[in-house]
């Protein structure tokens, strides 16, 4: 036992909620060794019993707000996730002078500029170390470990429920639709699973870790947002063919002309390390000039692994209330005044190699006259592969990589493309990368 305890509410007691009451009851000895202070579980709100985690003595209410509104709570743990209720609840647990810790990213993402101003305001602080690549320490990682340093650029599996969807469908041969309800059982996926498999909740993150990258104020709309559910079996084994996998990646990059910021399907050659992290772990590749290429992996998901990111954040509350010094750290790891709103490049000048697959008709002529045309565009075809058609079939399936074209010279090829006779249907593109840790 220590002399002072640190009093938290908790909102929420579904996965990441029942995961974080197990965490700190367990390692409580640890867990108060380390913040210098006991974490007294004040009152947990929550609309029902949760069969798997079964309280005690600990004070319950069924009005999530009466946490906020309780004057012995210091640290409000908001676990409910959304941006409505959500919302409102920090909003009154700030305003009530509470310390917020949230790993709600949808919540950061789209209202974090609000949010962080009105704690500011009120003398206290969010963390959200929970709400990006789940247990991997990524937040603290940017905001305090690479501190000296120009991050030029970071990219990163951020979503536990896609990848491990393509995985399963990768190694397993497992129809995706399936491994998303398994995702869904194992808690890894949101609420709306649409978030996941169409690219929102890894946008969420990605905008999250740009500002913390390089010091801008959220920009959630500005993000490129394309998901996992158009990529097909046949694109994960084309892509084998061809030496690469799929993953669905979160990219961020400074240049002269402005950020990057999109999220969507990738082909990475399979030596990188990013082609190996698998199933539901995540991995972000952080460049900075000073240090060079670091590497963060870990759990992406689930209810302990994300327990483990709330419980760090309310250790680190419970540091700074101890010592008298909350605030230290500013939320977005640059003072607010100093962030800047650099400009985001529109995805028609962000250049990248590409992978292609059409429907050709198998005759003389009709591979010359694609390639003529991209040869038109300045694009190069490195690699190209032709199937032999299936039984019956006058059709084939064609698969390019080209090499590195800006999408808007590549959207004018492929629309020029798709209108030849001899091809049907649209051309699937994914982009390629080669990063290098
Ligand atoms: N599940 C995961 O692996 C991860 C989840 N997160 C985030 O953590 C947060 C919580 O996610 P999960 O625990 O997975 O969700 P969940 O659905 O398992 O739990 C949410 C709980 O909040 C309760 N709740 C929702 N709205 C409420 C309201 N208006 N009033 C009272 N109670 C309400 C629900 O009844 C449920 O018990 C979300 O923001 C999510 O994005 C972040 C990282 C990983
Ligand atoms: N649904 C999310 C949960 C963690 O952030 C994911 O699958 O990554
Ligand atoms: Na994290």
């Amino acid at each position: 036992m220590t002399s002072q305890a640190v009093k938290i509410g908790i909102c929420g007691l579904g996965t990441v909620g029942s995961g974080t009451f197990k965490v700190l009851r367990r390692n409580a000895e640890a867990i108060s060794a380390r913040a210098q202070a006991d974490i007294d579980i004040a009152l947990v709100g929550a609309r029902r019993d949760n069969p798997d985690c079964p309280l005690g003595d600990t004070p319950v209410s069924r009005d999530i707000f009466a946490v906020a509104r309780d004057p012995q709570v210091q640290v409000l743990v908001e676990l409910i996730g959304g941006t409505t209720v959500a919302k409102e609840l920090v909003e009154e647990a700030l305003a009530n002078g509470k310390h917020v810790v949230t790993a709600n990213k949808a919540l950061i993402a789209e209202f974090g500029n609000e949010l962080f101003a009105l704690a500011e305001q009120h003398g206290v602080v969010i963390r959200y170390e929970a709400a990006v690549a789940g247990g991997i320490p990524i937040i603290k990682a940017l905001r305090e470990g690479l501190a000296g340093n120009r991050v030029e650029w970071l990219a990163g599996i951020i979503n536990g429920t896609g990848n491990f969807i393509l995985s399963e469908m990768r190694d397993k041969g497992r129809d995706f639709a399936e491994v998303l309800t398994e995702a869904q059982a194992l808690g890894y996926a949101e609420a709306d699973p649409t978030f996941d498999v169409e690219g929102i909740d890894a946008a969420h993150k990605l905008v999250i870790l740009a500002s913390l990258a390089f010091g801008m104020p959220l920009q959630f709309s500005s993000v490129y947002t394309e998901g996992i559910a158009r990529v097909t079996p046949d694109d994960v084994e084309y892509a084998e063919e061809l030496g690469y996998r799929i993953k669905h990646l979160g990219v961020a990059k400074q240049g002269d002309e402005g950020v990057e910021l999109r999220v969507h399907p990738t082909l990475i050659p399979e030596a990188r390390l990013l082609a190996n992290v698998n199933g539901v772990k995540n991995a972000v590749l952080v460049e900075g000039d000073a240090v060079g290429p670091t590497l963060y992996y870990g759990a992406g998901a689930g209810a302990e692994p994300t327990a483990s990111a709330v419980v760090a954040d309310i250790v680190d509350l419970a540091r700074e209330l101890s010592a008298g010094q909350v605030c230290r750290v500013p939320a977005l790891g640059f003072a607010t005044a100093r962030l800047k709103d650099l400009p985001v490049l529109p995805m028609e000048a962000v250049v990248t190699p590409w992978y292609l697959r059409m429907e050709a008709e198998d005759k003389p002529g009709v591979l010359s006259s694609i390639t003529s045309i991209f040869s038109e565009h300045g694009i190069s075809i490195e690699a190209l592969i032709q199937k032999a058609p299936a039984a019956g079939e006058t059709r084939v399936p064609l698969i390019m990589l080209t090499n590195a074209a800006a999408q808007g010279n590549m959207d004018e090829a492929v629309a020029t493309i798709e209108a030849l006779d001899s091809v049907s249907g649209e051309v699937a593109r994914i982009r390629v990368e080669d990063l290098d840790g």
